[in-house]
């Protein structure tokens, strides 16, 4: 079910949210350390602000394009949606390969990109984050960049700032914790108990606080990959020492846990265990091994993990799928927390940040499930036609006759 589709049974929301509001493409001049000029392609997309100021990351990474852009500010508006928070849905990005780039040309771009597109951004209008190869200092440089334009202090027009900016406490683990408290929520509807054990791919931020919270709850995580391989133990895998392991720049395989297992990476496909966690990368359950996957649930903290060809096949073997839109919303629903504490000039301590956070979450799983025998059961199609729910009241009250 892609979220096109289920647009298709939705109200009159569905043909005007077919095509983005605003798309800016821009190409900016980069300047390098030795002076030479390198142009690169840049986008700003608003896809939709029914709701509220567009709101969604900057990815800096070499397969940028404006189609990428569009559908991720697509998601990003069905993701604050569900989430019920008063955002809609933006993206941008510039197609570059950061790893090409020295720390102060990216200060230079991250600079050159608000100043090309001041206009587009704004604290009620459209708020930048982090996203793929970007971070807490890209953001610093891009808030600084835009107050300067604007003549004044402006840290509620970008959120994942460093918290010595206006960030946030507990930004950094709010989307792997939030995917847990997402998990836990599914796990008593699907039958889950501790005796199911975890499969999980990729062991970057958010899949870190994920596993924490989840072995802490006292499941078992029997198999973890990263982009170097991956490592299994039927017992369960000691995530506390991975973390250790990874803090000193080392991969997953370089845990010393005794007995433990190595193998390639795309073998956590094939790891027997009842649920699969993709949270690295996104179509790695495609047409071609849907069919083989072992497990009984898909946990999708990962973007966009499983391709639309794919999920009738999981369907027909009835594995559950638990999907990004709402699985990962504890990212946007932090920037959410940052975004109206720098308005009003106040911070929030963790336990506030829990609490928003789980409050809003739990929101978006119980609306989801308010959808799901309307769906069929089919989970990922619920989560769609709560965001266009939500959706669908503002536009009756300011486009239906
Ligand atoms: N961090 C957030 O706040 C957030 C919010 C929403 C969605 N997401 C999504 O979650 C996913 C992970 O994001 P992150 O912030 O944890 O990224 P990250 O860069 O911190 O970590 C990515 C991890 O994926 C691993 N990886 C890369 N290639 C791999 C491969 N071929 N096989 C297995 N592992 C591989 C890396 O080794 C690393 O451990 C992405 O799809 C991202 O869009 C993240």
């Amino acid at each position: 079910m892609s979220a096109y589709e289920a647009l298709d049974s939705g109200s009159g929301v569905a043909e005007f949210l077919k095509y983005p509001k605003e798309t800016v493409a821009a190409s900016l001049p980069l300047r390098r350390d030795d002076g030479r000029i390198t142009m690169l392609k840049a986008w700003r997309c608003r896809y939709s602000d029914l709701l509220g100021p567009t709101k969604g990351g900057i990815r800096f990474h070499q397969a940028v394009n404006a189609d990428e852009v569009q559908t991720l500010a697509f998601w990003m508006t069905m993701k604050c949606a569900l989430a019920g928070l008063p955002f809609g849905g933006g993206k941008g990005g510039v197609q570059v390969d950061t790893s090409q780039l020295s720390r102060t040309e990216k200060e230079r771009l991250a600079r050159l990109y608000v100043s090309q597109f001041e206009n587009v951004i704004g604290p009620r209008r459209d708020i930048p984050a982090p996203d793929v190869a970007t971070g807490a200092a890209e953001m610093a440089w891009m808030m600084d960049e835009y107050s300067r334009l604007q003549g004044r202090l402006m840290p509620a027009t970008f959120t994942g700032k460093p918290i010595a900016l206006g960030g946030l406490v507990g930004r950094t683990e709010a989307t792997g914790e939030g995917a847990f408290m997402i998990f836990e929520y599914f796990a008593r509807q699907l039958n889950l108990t501790k005796d199911d054990t975890l499969a999980v791919q990729g062991f970057g931020n958010a899949a870190r606080f994920f596993a924490l919270a989840a072995t802490d709850a006292g499941y078992r995580i029997t198999a973890i990959s990263d982009s170097s391989g991956m490592i299994s133990h039927e017992e369960g895998l000691d995530i506390k020492a991975i973390c250790n392991v990874k803090d000193k720049g080392g991969s997953v395989a370089d845990t010393d846990q005794k007995n433990v297992q190595k193998a390639v990476g795309q073998d956590i496909l094939k790891h027997p265990a009842t649920v699969f966690v993709p949270a690295a990368l996104g179509g790695v359950v495609n047409a071609g091994n849907a069919k083989n996957i072992p497990c009984k649930v898909i946990f999708e903290i990962a973007n966009g993990p499983v391709k639309p060809e794919a999920d009738a096949i999981l369907e027909s073997q009835d594995i559950h799928v638990i999907p990004d839109i709402l699985a990962n919303a504890g990212g946007v629903i932090a920037s959410y927390i940052e975004w109206t504490g720098n308005l009003r000039g106040e911070q929030h301590d963790r336990d506030q940040v829990s609490y928003i956070l789980r409050d809003h979450l739990i929101g978006a799983a119980k609306r989801t499930s308010e959808m799901v025998s309307d769906a069929k059961g089919d989970i990922r199609k619920a989560v769609y036609m709560a965001a266009i729910k939500r959706l669908s009241q503002s536009y009756s009250v300011l486009y239906e006759i």
